[in-house]
């Protein structure tokens, strides 16, 4: 059938014929502006993945996923905006095209090269992702910007296991890959409540976006795009590329900086 992508067909902007939610009243991404409202009474946000276990990487045909053991509280994220302990359950990225952006949010109107998601769930009030995902508090998403310049010391060790899952349906084993690796040297964030940026589009996230890009280079991010959204068995080859929503409505909600 007409599953969803982000070709002209079955992209972003007919995304509402089979989600009407996208037109809905908490979207994501959306544009961050200049100007946000500090919140003295917002905590630091505090990731506790010393003891993370990563399962696999695989390619669901949307982008590439690491995919985590969320069976125990082992990789949680809590503090900032959050009242619970979230429950790392994969992580992935949105991309551009060779020398164009690819980030979901955007800062001032200014994209970035590429978006980092870590996505959690919460474990104490809801028993799986699943239910978690429908929850208007269910789900939180740190998303970290990618800017390019020098390459990036551990993204090599996720390029690298790109080769292994170019086409849809792809997986391979990923084990040992500690996250904590990937985030910038300063944790301050803007947060808002939003949704899923792929469909279903469930308006369950609260999203905690970093101030501070890393830094990855143009050669590594050219590894993305080895990757294809079409499967072995098709004719078509489609480079996975451009896999990125743009700004969503605001709609009156409220955009909070840490520090
Ligand atoms: N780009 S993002 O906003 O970070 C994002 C994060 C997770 C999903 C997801 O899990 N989809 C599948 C899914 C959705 C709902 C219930 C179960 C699922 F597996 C989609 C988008
Ligand atoms: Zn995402």
């Amino acid at each position: 059938g007409n599953h969803w992508g982000y070709s002209k067909e079955n992209g972003p902007d007919v995304w509402h014929k089979n989600y009407p939610v996208a037109l809905g009243s908490r979207q994501s991404p959306i544009d961050i502006p200049r100007q946000v409202s500090h919140d003295p009474s917002l905590g630091p946000i505090v990731l506790d993945y010393d003891h993370c276990t990563s399962i696999n990487i695989s390619n669901n045909g949307h982008s590439v996923v690491v995919n985590f053991d969320d069976t125990d509280d082992r990789s949680v994220i809590h503090g900032g905006p959050l009242e619970n302990p979230y429950r790392l359950k994969q992580f992935h990225f949105h991309w551009g095209g060779k020398g164009c952006d690819g980030s979901e949010h955007t800062v001032a109107g200014n994209s970035y090269a590429s978006e980092l998601h870590l996505v959690h769930w919460n474990a104490v009030k809801y028993q799986s992702f699943d239910q978690a995902a429908t929850a208007p508090d269910g789900l939180a998403v740190v998303g970290i910007f990618l800017e390019t310049g020098d390459d990036h010391r551990w993204l090599h060790t996720i390029t690298d296991a790109m080769y292994m899952v170019k086409y849809k349906g792809s997986v391979t084993d990923f084990k040992g890959f500690n996250p904590k690796c990937l985030l910038p040297s300063n944790l301050h964030f803007w947060t808002y409540l939003g949704s899923l940026t792929t469909p279903p589009l469930h308006e369950s996230v609260t999203w905690i976006l970093l101030k501070e890009p890393i830094v990855v280079s143009e050669k590594q991010l050219g590894k993305f795009r080895l990757v294809l959204f079409t499967g072995e068995e098709e004719d078509q080859r489609l480079r996975m590329e451009n896999n990125f929503r743009t700004p969503q409505p605001l709609k009156g909600r409220r955009i909070r900086s840490s520090n």
